[in-house]
């Protein structure tokens, strides 16, 4: 395990986030939720994001995906040779899905922004329902799916638009832990085939250390980049790989610096 706050990868990075400072207006003065914070992403990479809460995650990653504004510093996300990909899509915690669209409509959303046909998008949406196991659901509405399908559909809807980065604010934070892991386990899966480049926000440290590739461990406010965890954990990955010791040492490397910053961001609040 090595532990470093620079990034050092070879070749031009996908994202780019340099010296990111953003600082809200309250009715007290200004509240910096987030200082100084560079990360640079290589292409195909999936990096998680962990820190305790308040620290800014939800702000890096919105000011990411261009909808919050940025204080100082830069971010570029490096377009791909397709000038109609959209250059990111975002994933929430809640399902953001239309509840008067039928699942199919919710999942062909994005392309039909773009302008993409009505063949060609139920195509693409078709493919990727079925490929999660909601082929049978396309017709259904939100209102008459689980909770584990629906963020299931605002995942595929999000990789239905072929992005060239995925932004993903604790997609499965509201999810039984059940349901979960089976959805740990399909986006492991997805991820194996599309390695699209993702930034993955989580409050779990087992679902951080199972899918991502680097770590990244925020400080409690103003959050700042604070450590750099390689998990090198042969892939491709399943859930068996939470059984290992290797995996238990990655865990409690993060824990051990985390925990700190958790009480600090408890004391913060108070
Ligand atoms: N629109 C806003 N106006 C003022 N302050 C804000 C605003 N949005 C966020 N903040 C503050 O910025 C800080 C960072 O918030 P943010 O939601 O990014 O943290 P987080 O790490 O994602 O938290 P959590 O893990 O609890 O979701 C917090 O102190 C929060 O209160």
């Amino acid at each position: 395990m090595t532990t470093h706050d620079s990034d050092g990868r070879a070749g031009a990075a996908k994202i780019s986030a340099r010296n990111v400072t953003k600082a809200y207006p309250t009715l007290d003065g200004f509240i910096v939720a987030l200082e100084d914070f560079s990360l640079e992403v290589a292409e195909g990479e999936f990096v998680c994001i962990v820190g305790p809460s308040g620290c800014g995650k939800s702000t890096f990653l919105r000011m990411l995906a261009g909808l919050e504004e940025i204080s100082s510093g830069t971010i570029e996300i490096r377009p791909g040779s397709d000038p109609g990909k959209p250059l990111n899509s975002v994933v929430f915690q809640e399902y953001a899905i239309f509840p008067w669209k039928s699942v199919i409509e919710n999942v062909a959303f994005g392309l039909r922004m773009r302008g993409i046909g009505h063949r060609e998008r139920h195509e693409t949406a078709r493919y990727w329902l079925d490929r999660v196991g909601l082929g049978k659901f396309a017709d259904y509405y939100p209102h008459q799916i689980s909770g584990g399908m629906k963020q299931r559909v605002s995942i595929i809807r999000a990789l239905a638009n072929d992005p060239e980065v995925l932004l993903m604010d604790e997609p499965l934070g509201a999810l039984d832990a059940q349901t979960r892991v089976v959805l740990q386990e399909e986006l492991l899966r997805i991820w194996e085939e599309t390695r699209k480049t993702v930034v993955y926000i989580t409050h779990s440290l087992d679902e951080a250390v199972l899918l991502g590739d680097r770590v990244i461990l925020m400080s409690a406010q103003p959050g700042r980049r604070l450590a750099t965890f390689e998990i090198d954990l042969p892939r491709p990955r399943s859930i068996d790989a939470m059984n290992t010791p290797r995996f238990a040492e990655y865990r409690a490397g993060i824990w051990d610096q985390l925990s700190s910053e958790v009480i600090r961001a408890m004391e913060l609040q108070q």
